[in-house]
């Protein structure tokens, strides 16, 4: 029925902006579909992306639009275009490096792969939560009150970023347009106590199966942070910064004038590694030009490119197959498989991870080759080469082209073959649908069954917190500021005091006002860094650096309770992480 179809290959992404849209090439109708409606007869088809190909593309041309780079920000109203002529080939790595990063080692399988497959899969995005608005310094002005309090309302706190399973995305392609997403600041606190808006949050969407990490330098895989299955899935991943607290938050008994605000704290920041694994019930692997898209296309609606040519199929194909019965599965078509793809031959492994989640492997074994058997082993030991989950994995075998006089031939050898390794094979005619409806009854009872296994695992398992990213943020922010270390470099009479309190301290002291640096001072003090340097042996003149405060020692403190430091007259303020 038309209804279930995947309305429009182009969908739309929405962003947390508002106004700006993206568009994704791809669409996947919401996986609830499939299974909450029994009378889906007519299978249907997900395209992912139409760059599937004839000619194989050539590592410097793209069958897309060169996508400008754009920046997505909390407030619709500040999209900031970046037009990018290279932009076909998205170099975060390059960034890094602007961003004082030492140079990222590009993992030689990217180097001349097009973007469009480069980016289907893996992409880096960075992301930032906004900044807190500032905190005002007011005083009440009316008639009959000539002395009016302080009124200077706090700043309001930064967006969040959040990260949404989108049910209608099925690759990272939209990220090619937008790498930078940044939650919006929050707005500043004014007069009359009024205090500031709240920064708009900035929703990063990913397609279900979308595994995030966090980007590190030197090729090394981050640890997972999130591994997000399921559509509707929502994790707030880094949290806004607080609203800086104006004047009339610092009014007290012994201060009733206070002439000091804060700045809003900044919101954190990060690279993070997006890695995309389908999320499909049952993969088609096998060598090239096997047949894997015809079968795919015998059983379901879906219409990859199909060739008599090895490596038709770039980029995987989905397809969805209904039995009679209210019942369906994701198919997942992949690139062909050469030996020797572990070492880089081939399309690589560059694929295969998207048959980590199958349950189920279809291996279709091309009997027209020159040696069936041979071929079968050699995709065997590249599953196994690439990932035991991946050769521990229920298969079925399905010998095709069984059509031609040469391959029925062949075909009770082989079927020796297999049997010897313990496992029935099926013969096939992918392009006259033969035998290829016991193949996907087959490969459904095995899925019915891994999925009952799953199930009692599941039961077993507690539900995830996906916010444990932002709790755990949240938690350092809430570090004492008595947590710190004194570094002294002797060669150039430099202490350096290394702690989050302290530090987040700094960043949200508004320098000016002339009570900040007494309030610093005042809290250096308190929290002991006085006391340890002169432990240390602090001495007249020497640098202190709090964060990135640079502060000069005095020894002659005229009062017990006031700092001995004055602020030198350069204070750099870069940004504090
Ligand atoms: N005679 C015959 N030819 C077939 C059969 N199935 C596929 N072919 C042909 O084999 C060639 C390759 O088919 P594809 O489905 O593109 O193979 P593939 O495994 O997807 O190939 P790659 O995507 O390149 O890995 C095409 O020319 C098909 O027409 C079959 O059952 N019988
Ligand atoms: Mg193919």
């Amino acid at each position: 029925t038309p209804s279930h179809r995947a309305p429009n290959h182009k969908s739309r992404l929405r962003r947390g902006g508002g106004g700006e849209e993206a568009t994704t090439f791809t669409c996947l109708p919401p996986k609830d579909d499939f299974y909450q409606n029994s009378s889906i007869h007519l299978s249907q088809q997900i395209t992912l992306g139409d760059v599937t190909s004839v000619n194989p593309i050539r590592p410097d041309e793209c069958p897309e639009e060169i996508a400008d780079d754009e920046e997505v920000w909390g407030s619709g109203d500040q999209v900031f275009h970046v037009h990018d002529e290279d932009s076909i080939f998205i170099q975060p790595e390059e960034e890094w490096q602007e961003h004082g990063e030492e140079e990222h080692d590009v993992q030689c399988k990217d180097k001349g792969v097009p973007a469009i497959m480069r980016c289907f899969d893996r992409t880096r995005i960075f992301v930032k939560a906004g900044d807190g608005g500032n905190g005002a310094v007011a005083f009440r002005r009316e008639k009959f009150v000539p002395f009016g309090g302080p009124s200077g309302g706090d700043g309001g706190r930064g967006g969040n970023i959040i990260v949404e399973v989108d049910g209608a995305m099925n690759s990272l392609l939209p990220f090619r347009k937008n790498l930078h997403f940044r939650g919006e600041k929050g707005g500043n606190g004014r007069g009359k106590k009024q205090g500031g808006a709240r920064g708009e949050d900035v929703i990063v969407k990913v397609a279900p199966g979308t595994v995030i990490r966090e980007a590190i330098k030197g090729g090394v895989d981050g640890d997972v942070l999130l591994d997000l299955l399921h559509p509707g899935q929502r994790a707030c991943l880094l949290p806004g910064g607080r609203g800086g607290r104006g004047n009339a938050s610092f009014k007290s008994g012994f201060n009733r004038v206070p002439r000091i605000a804060e700045n809003g704290e900044e919101g954190p920041e990060m690279w993070l590694d997006l890695e995309l694994k389908l999320v499909a019930d049952v993969g088609i692997v096998g060598a090239p030009n096997a047949g894997k898209s015809t079968l795919l296309s015998a059983i379901s609606a879906a219409e990859p490119n199909i060739a008599n040519y090895p490596f038709t199929t770039l980029l995987p194909n989905l397809g969805v197959v209904s039995m009679d019965f209210d019942a369906t599965m994701v198919v997942a078509d992949l690139p062909g498989l050469l030996e020797g793809a572990h070492q880089g031959y081939g399309l690589g492994h560059e694929f295969l991870r998207h048959a980590e989640r199958c349950s189920v492997l279809v291996h279709v074994v091309d009997g027209s080759g020159t040696q069936p058997e041979y071929e079968f082993d050699a995709v065997r030991l590249e599953l196994e080469l690439f990932s035991p989950v991946l050769s521990e994995k229920p298969y079925m075998v399905a010998f095709n082209k069984i059509d031609l006089p040469e391959v029925l031939e062949k075909w009770s050898s082989f079927e020796q073959h297999i049997l010897s390794r313990g496992v029935r094979p099926f013969a096939i005619s992918a392009i006259n649908r033969q035998g290829t409806h016991d193949v996907v009854l087959a490969a459904y009872q095995q899925l019915r069954k891994e999925l009952e296994l799953k199930k009692e695992v599941e039961n077993l398992n507690v539900p995830v917190n996906l916010n444990h990213v932002a709790e755990m943020i949240q938690k350092q922010r809430s570090i004492s500021m008595n947590d710190f270390e004194i570094i002294h470099d002797a060669k150039t009479s430099t202490w350096n005091v290394v702690g989050a309190g302290i530090q987040r301290f700094g960043q949200m002291t508004n320098w000016q006002y002339s009570e900040s640096l007494r309030r610093f001072q005042h809290a250096l003090d308190a929290c002991g860094v006085n006391k340890a340097l002169i432990k240390g042996g602090v001495k007249e003149g020497d640098t202190v650096i709090v964060g990135e405060m640079e502060m000069i020692w005095h020894d002659s403190a005229e009062k017990v309770g006031s700092s001995n430091m004055t602020k030198a007259g350069n204070v750099k303020w870069p940004r504090w992480n």
